[in-house]
């Protein structure tokens, strides 16, 4: 039962809000935003348990935005990576839409989030049964925390004569909730999948790569964790983003499932129409010492191997993005990238968005890059649909949101886990070039799978 808390007051500042709107005619998105004190993001997504399977969490790698969705006012679904159709009805509900927030501020108001599936033409799996190929979502409440000032938007679609007491109800335990962090349930077995097939077909595609068929592909593999019970989804979220800095942590709940991560790999960004885009590829491990990390470092910037599998990806985005922006600015070699459990090769692209050209025309122009599927782009996918054995729905592919002003964020879903119930589905690749050797590929995604099984108290 929704408390209300008529002295509090948050309850009194949304009455006042709502009091300011004008009646709606006809069936219509209310979108109403309000500045708030300041708020946790863990336990405003706790608090929406009573709507598990409808939640979302966002946070970006620099940790200046993050975004918490609640309940699903308005659902953009498809089978197919319907990029156009989404912006195409996400700009057709607005158009009808009554939009009341007086704050400038990114990721506040009616926004959508949500993501796509890595391979629309891959068949069906139970595993993602409750994954569309597409979904973006308006939520019901969103918490947004921009550069330290938060922010609440309750959007939903009003019917003349309807209250929207409820809305400012729920708003408020929402938003005077706390939060708990529960204790990851144990461990009961970890299961690494077909290791020895996977290392095989890693040898396949090094064979292709050598006759010339492609020229780099992006191999991943599973890993199955059970725990005594289900997996508490904001504790794992809290740990995470303690865990993991310069990363982007995510979460999507669709029926019974939660899509998790914590990925260092940015696809896009747009801000104003500057457009910013991340080339991020080639992978050591952390060392031990501060000298025993810099020479891992330095092999890495050097390493050929790693400098092709790089490559490739800068010279697809670098290609994708020349042809919807202008001052296009890429710098001449890589940099390091260190993460807590490895370090990559990372080199940005930077550009100004044309006109005409929105953030989701260049998620559709840019996924995957050679960084998650390979090159050249569409044979490197045929490639991972023939051979590899598992299904990677939302894995690799484009997670993230958009305004109503073409603002928004992409990032590319990667070190992540399918949860469902007491069981999670961790996904690790690794970019496959003509020089790689099964053994070290196989080391490498087991350090990627670090991140999620970490946070997951799990072995590693
Ligand atoms: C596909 C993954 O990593 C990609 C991103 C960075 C470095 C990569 C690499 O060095 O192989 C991969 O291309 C993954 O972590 O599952
Ligand atoms: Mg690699």
């Amino acid at each position: 039962m929704v408390v209300i808390h008529t002295t509090s007051k948050l309850y009194n500042t949304l009455h006042d809000v709502m009091e300011n709107i004008k009646p709606v005619m006809q069936k219509q998105l209310v979108s109403i935003t309000t500045k708030v004190d300041n708020a946790n993001s863990f336990a405003f997504y706790q608090a929406g348990t009573t709507n598990q399977g409808t939640r979302f969490y966002w946070a970006s790698a620099d940790r200046t935005l993050t975004l918490v969705g609640i309940g699903e006012t308005v659902a953009f679904e498809s089978d197919d990576n319907g990029f156009d159709a989404v912006h195409h009805s996400f700009g057709q509900l607005l158009e009808n839409a009554a939009i009341y927030n007086d704050y400038e501020a990114s990721g506040t108001g009616p926004i959508a989030f949500g993501g796509f599936a890595f391979d629309p033409l891959k068949e069906g799996s139970v595993t993602w049964g409750d994954f569309p190929n597409s979904s973006m979502v308006i939520p019901t409440y969103l918490l947004t925390i921009v550069h330290q000032e938060s922010y609440l938007t309750i959007n939903a679609l009003v019917e003349p004569g309807e209250s929207l007491e409820p809305y400012i109800a729920q708003s408020v335990q929402f938003m005077e909730s706390t939060f708990q962090r529960e204790q990851m349930p144990y461990l009961i077995q970890q299961e690494e999948v077909a290791p020895e097939e996977w290392k095989q077909i890693v040898k396949d595609a090094t064979e292709d790569i050598k006759r010339g068929v492609i020229d780099k592909v992006v191999l991943a593999r599973e890993m199955i964790a059970t725990f005594s019970e289900n997996i508490p989804i904001s504790s794992l979220l809290n740990v995470l983003s303690e865990q993991q800095h310069q990363s982007y942590i995510f979460a999507f709940e669709r029926g019974m499932s939660c899509f998790v991560g914590s990925t260092p790999e940015r696809l896009v960004k747009v801000e104003q129409r500057s457009l910013l885009s991340t080339c991020l590829a080639g992978t050591i491990s952390r060392g031990q010492t501060q000298e025993e990390d810099e020479q891992l470092g330095s092999y890495l910037l050097h390493d050929e191997k790693n400098l092709q599998e790089h490559d490739f990806v800068v010279q697809m985005i670098k290609q994708a993005v020349e042809l919807c922006c202008d001052d296009v600015v890429v710098p001449d070699g890589p940099i390091l990238y260190p993460l807590r459990n490895l370090q990559h090769l990372y080199t940005p692209v930077k550009g100004k968005l044309q006109q005409g050209y929105t953030i989701l025309d260049v998620v559709q122009r840019l996924h995957p890059t050679p960084a998650l599927g390979g090159y050249p782009v569409e044979a490197s996918i045929e490639f991972i649909r023939d051979k590899e054995p598992f299904h990677r729905g939302w894995y690799a592919a484009p997670i993230g949101w958009f305004d109503p002003k073409d603002n928004g964020e992409f990032a590319v879903a990667i070190r992540s886990a399918l949860l469902y119930q007491n069981q999670a589905t961790l996904f690790a690749g690794c970019g496959v070039v003509e020089d790689s050797q099964p053994e070290v590929e196989y080391e490498e995604t087991a350090i990627k799978f670090s991140p999620m099984l970490q946070a997951l108290g799990g072995l590693q």
